[in-house]
């Protein structure tokens, strides 16, 4: 039996398949996996925040924005930061948003225990819903994701099991609401986050096929690029996939109906599974005698990389947004490292800069005395500072800074164990270390080949302990040396770095 209760229905605490033209994203230039040799020269800067008055300012756009309470109208805004691919009824939608508060949800499968960069573009159109006013509702596929939706996959997705999925409901439900949650503001409607397995679970097959199944054109579903792809393929496309579009439509139906939502968003590669919403909502709640509820749909394009794959987990290793998957250093600094061609438009798309300020760093870029890599440094420091809060920015600056050849930052263990993914670490036994001469424990860790090396590069002046110049030949280290008495951070040269851990 399915338990239910997990993310259930609770507010929070503060609170086409088809027409697929994704953005060209080039990919960082350095692989997320790949630990950050380059990274560690990249120095760190402190953000300024952005106030909403700032961060709603789109004066490029060139349509009339008016939305509610003299907050923008989010259809043109979007539009202007290139965040709209499809909208069902686009001028409606518009005047909607203009005229009343909107509910707008946007759903995530429970595919992986966190979501990612690609997912982050529904998190932000979420949160612009709710910086001009609008309810935003997060949708935790505990149901659909034991299905599986086949948009934009060749292949069936794997079956999860149940506890698998309740684990990852759990874990990205927390992430969502923490996210929309900590950059909510006081007069904005509260983050709701509900999952819908409360309202699949207790459905049972025959209410399924009467209910809903009664009301759904098989043409209609067959014509779905989604499943008409998979058709055409050896593998064919299985029952439980088939029916995706179905559980996702009545989603709509059951939102709009029982919650008030109007909008539905995703990634274009959810246009099918929204259209199939509409269509169900037109055919569920409405009738001879009553008009359905003005519902919409909204896709905006999908982030690709260089060779124009979907940004997601199954390509060049996913930028999670959870801590625990990749630090907020590491998440830093995939940012700080994406081309020149591609920075403007990410900050256009992920981050809630006015586009007056990048359009001012894109005139910066191509001008004498341009900082190298500073719209990349903001483009980091807005998307970690949403993503990871002003706790989890100071940190990324922080391993930054520390990593920097030559750093002087003051280090802490919390630190360094942020960044022991990055640099190669060694573990040695306490007698190994303490009384120990430092040109020895070079050698031991494999920074220098040989003792007559390590003295000649100690003192030359080589040498870092702990980001400090160390140039006395015979220098032994103590127990003072040890950060928090269990690590030492010793570079050879600027950037040959390793962590050595202090066993007992
Ligand atoms: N690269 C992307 N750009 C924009 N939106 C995306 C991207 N990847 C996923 N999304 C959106 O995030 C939501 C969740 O998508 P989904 O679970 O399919 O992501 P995924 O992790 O990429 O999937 P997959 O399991 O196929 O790798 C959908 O609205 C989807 O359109
Ligand atoms: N199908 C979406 C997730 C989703 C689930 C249920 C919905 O009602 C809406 C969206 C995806 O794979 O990403």
């Amino acid at each position: 039996m399915l338990n239910q209760q997990r993310i259930a229905s609770r507010p929070a605490r503060a609170g086409a398949d088809r027409r697929r033209q994704p953005v060209p994203f080039q990919g960082s230039k350095l692989a997320p996996s790949v630990p950050c040799a380059a990274a560690f020269q990249l120095a760190g800067a402190v953000a300024a925040s952005t106030s909403f008055a700032d961060a709603t300012n789109s004066s490029s756009s060139d349509r009339p924005l008016t939305g509610l309470g003299g907050k923008p109208n989010v259809v043109s805004l979007l539009r202007s930061r290139g965040l709209v691919q499809e909208v069902t009824n686009g001028e409606e939608l518009e005047v909607a948003a203009g005229v009343g508060q909107l509910s707008v949800y946007c759903g995530f499968d429970p595919t992986a225990d966190s979501l990612h960069l690609g997912n982050l573009l529904g998190i932000v159109v979420l949160s612009w819903f709710q910086r001009c006013g609008h309810e935003p509702v997060a949708l935790l596929g505990g149901a659909t994701g034991l299905v599986g939706d086949p948009s934009g996959r060749s292949t069936e997705r794997p079956v999860l099991s149940e506890e698998q999925i309740e684990h990852n409901v759990s874990s990205i439900g927390s992430l969502l609401e923490d996210i929309l949650t900590r950059n909510s503001q006081p007069d904005v409607p509260t983050v709701r986050v509900l999952n819908n397995l409360d309202w699949f679970g207790p459905m049972s097959f025959l209410t399924f096929l009467r209910e809903i199944g009664k009301f759904a054109r098989v043409s209609t579903m067959l014509a779905k690029d989604s499943v008409r792809t998979r058709m055409e393929s050896e593998q064919g496309i299985s029952f439980t996939e088939f029916t995706y579009q179905l559980l996702q439509g009545y989603d709509f139906v059951h939102l709009c109906r029982d919650h008030g939502v109007r909008v539905q968003i995703g990634g274009s590669d959810q246009w099918g599974n929204i259209t199939a919403g509409t269509d169900l909502v037109r055919r569920l709640l409405g009738g001879e005698e009553r008009e359905p509820p003005a519902c919409y749909g909204l896709t905006f394009p999908l982030l690709v990389d260089s060779e124009g794959r979907k940004f997601g987990k199954s390509v060049g290793g996913a930028v999670w947004l959870s801590a625990e998957k990749l630090s907020p250093y590491k998440f830093y600094q995939y940012l700080f490292q994406v081309t020149d061609a591609d920075v403007i438009k990410l900050l256009k798309m992920l981050t809630f800069l006015p586009l007056e300020d990048i359009e001012a760093l894109q005139a910066a870029m191509g001008a004498p005395g341009y900082v190298p890599n500073a719209a990349q440094r903001r483009l980091a420091e807005e998307v970690t500072r949403f993503v990871h809060g002003e706790e989890g920015l100071a940190q990324a600056i922080k391993a930054t800074e520390a990593l920097k050849p030559g750093a002087a930052t003051q280090l802490d263990a919390a630190t360094l164990e942020t960044v022991a993914g990055d640099a190669p670490s060694a573990t040695l036994p306490r007698a190994s270390v303490e009384g120990i001469a430092l040109a020895d424990i070079l050698v031991a860790v494999k920074l220098q080949p040989s003792k007559s090396a390590a003295r000649k590069l100690v003192k030359g002046g080589g040498v870092y302990l702990n980001n400090a110049k160390v140039s006395e030949e015979l220098y032994t280290v103590k127990p003072v040396d040890l950060i928090e008495g269990r690590l030492l951070l010793l570079a050879a040269g600027k950037k040959n770095k390793m962590l050595v851990r202090v066993s007992d």
